[in-house]
């Protein structure tokens, strides 16, 4: 199932929907038991919990409720638990006399500021949650910048100083190593993921939000993905094939990356057309390769632009491309060509993909791509009405409709030259075989992102080595 990724009022919705649970203070109960058994289970993993010192940083509102309820139940459990409370007066009051009389020890006060003890094993971040504006104030960031390097922090619901629903990261911000959140996965949690480190979402009874807003993030799971396997009755024109318009003789690289990208993600039929064609052909024989388009027999979708040049020639043949009712994924220079002439897309009935990186999508718009990137890119689908794919470590692709599905590559070894040529011949084949936009462009992005850390295993990569592992990661997405 796709998981969903909610906004800090469409959490704030689904709380007040359980009435009792919320007022008579079982969730934050339960919340507060879900952030000590993480917090339990990380220091049992390294040794056990008697004995061990846990630090909380505690702000002022719910958020720090949360920290300091879990830090009662350490506490009862031998854990020696100090807390730094960054608003004395307005610390949780229950929370704050369950975590004393467990015989929890607050760090007293000196001159406007509090530091946590040297030594601890774990810090837990209780300073705001769903509830944060803005970057850490002084007196949390100078917490959490004296902390050994090596210290495990904790995240309560989400790290402290980052946008709940942008991701905006901050300066200065928390970044967690675990993130515990309660009952639905919030918007930060994908967006921003790798400042959450590994997340936990621990189940609080609550319902579901009455409406979503858009724009409406979710992300595909692995078991989601399904692979095009050949069937029974199938030959190599019935799965879709795929055209791939790129390169050049001069630069035949991005024409070999995408097309041997395509050739491994479809085991039906691979065409290309363009002026790279020998080369394409010496390194994939099985592309039925011609150089002009007008040769170039039937394709169920064209992926077309990496490294083509935005030349007249290169816009005239996009153009024919564009003016066909199949689907295209525009990529490269072809979004370079499209910024300057966006009635090519503009009147497209067909499914349209554009696939930009943070450049070519501020040319796509004329303004730069600032830190809300899921408002810009569901911004950018719903007036152009198409779907648009905007690259990076998450990965987010928007249809026009305002819903977004997001993907964390997990690592950032793809981040090289090339790579997004490979990219665009894996979603090109997806596009063939009859797959929206929208899922072409994720599931594309997820193996794409699985190829770079097999090929990677923690060294540095280029293409042409993510390439050589397409076939390994598809093999993870191919069901039954
Ligand atoms: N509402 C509920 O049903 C539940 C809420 N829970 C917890 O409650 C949290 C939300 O609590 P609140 O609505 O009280 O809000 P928060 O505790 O997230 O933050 C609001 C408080 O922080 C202050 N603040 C805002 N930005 C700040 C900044 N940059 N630096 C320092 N202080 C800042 C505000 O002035 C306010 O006092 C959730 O994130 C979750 O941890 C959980 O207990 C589960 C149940
Ligand atoms: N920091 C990052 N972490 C993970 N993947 C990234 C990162 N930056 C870019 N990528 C991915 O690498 C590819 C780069 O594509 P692109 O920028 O078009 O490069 P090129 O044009 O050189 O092929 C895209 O799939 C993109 O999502
Ligand atoms: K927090």
């Amino acid at each position: 199932m796709p998981m969903q990724y909610l906004t800090a009022d469409e959490v704030r919705d689904a709380e007040r929907a359980s009435g009792d649970l919320l007022a008579n203070g079982t969730l934050m109960r339960r919340a507060s038991h879900g952030v000590a058994r993480v917090v339990a289970a990380e220091l049992n993993r390294t040794g056990g919990c008697y004995g061990r010192r846990v630090g909380i940083v505690v702000g002022a509102g719910d958020n720090g409720g949360d920290a300091l309820f879990a830090g009662a139940e350490l506490a009862r459990r031998g854990v020696a638990v100090h807390a730094v409370l960054l608003a004395p007066d307005k610390a949780h009051p229950a929370g704050l006399a369950a975590f004393r009389a467990a015989g929890g020890r607050v760090v007293p006060t000196t001159g406007g500021g509090a530091a946590l003890p040297a030594g601890l094993d774990i810090v837990v971040d209780g300073v705001v949650g769903i509830g944060g504006k803005g970057p850490l104030r002084p007196a949390a960031a100078a917490v959490f910048a004296a902390l050994a390097p090596e210290t495990t922090v904790v995240a309560v619901d989400l790290p402290s100083g980052v946008d709940c629903d942008t991701g905006e990261v901050h300066d200065p911000s928390v970044r967690a190593d675990i993130t515990v959140t309660f009952g639905h996965p919030r918007r930060v949690h994908l967006l921003a993921a790798p400042r959450c480190g590994r997340l936990a979402v621990v189940d609080i009874g609550i319902g579901k939000p009455s409406e979503r807003v858009a724009p409406r993030l979710f992300s595909f799971s692995d078991e989601d993905i399904d692979w095009p396997v050949p069937g029974p009755a199938d030959d190599k024109y019935t799965q879709g094939v795929v055209g791939v318009i790129a390169g050049s003789h001069r630069y035949p690289g991005a024409a070999i990356l995408a097309s041997g990208a395509a050739v491994t993600a479809t085991s039906g039929m691979t065409r290309y057309v363009g002026s790279a064609h020998a080369e394409v052909v010496s390194h994939f024989p099985e592309v039925v390769a011609v150089p002009d388009l007008a040769e170039a027999g039937r394709v169920q979708a064209w992926t077309v632009g990496p490294g083509m040049g935005t030349d007249d020639a290169a816009e005239a043949t996009l153009r024919t491309v564009l003016d066909t009712d199949l689907p295209v994924l525009v990529d490269a220079d072809a979004l370079t060509i499209v910024a300057r002439r966006p009635e090519l897309v503009a009147g497209r009935t067909a499914p349209t993909l554009l696939t930009p990186h943070a450049g070519e999508f501020a040319r796509l718009t004329g303004t730069a791509l600032g830190a809300d990137r899921l408002s810009a890119v569901a911004g950018l689908a719903a007036e152009w009405n198409v779907t648009v794919l905007l690259k990076g470590r998450i990965t987010l692709v928007a249809d026009p409709t305002g819903s977004v599905a997001g993907n964390d590559a997990g690592s950032s070894w793809a981040a090289t030259a090339g790579a997004g040529d490979v990219l665009a011949g894996i979603a090109g084949s997806l596009l063939a075989a009859g797959h929206t936009p929208q899922t072409a462009g994720a599931w594309a992005a997820r193996v794409h992102a699985r190829a770079a850390l097999l090929a990677s295993r923690g060294a540095p990569i280029g293409a042409s080595t993510l390439l050589a592992a397409l076939r390994p990661a598809i093999r993870e997405f191919v069901r039954g």
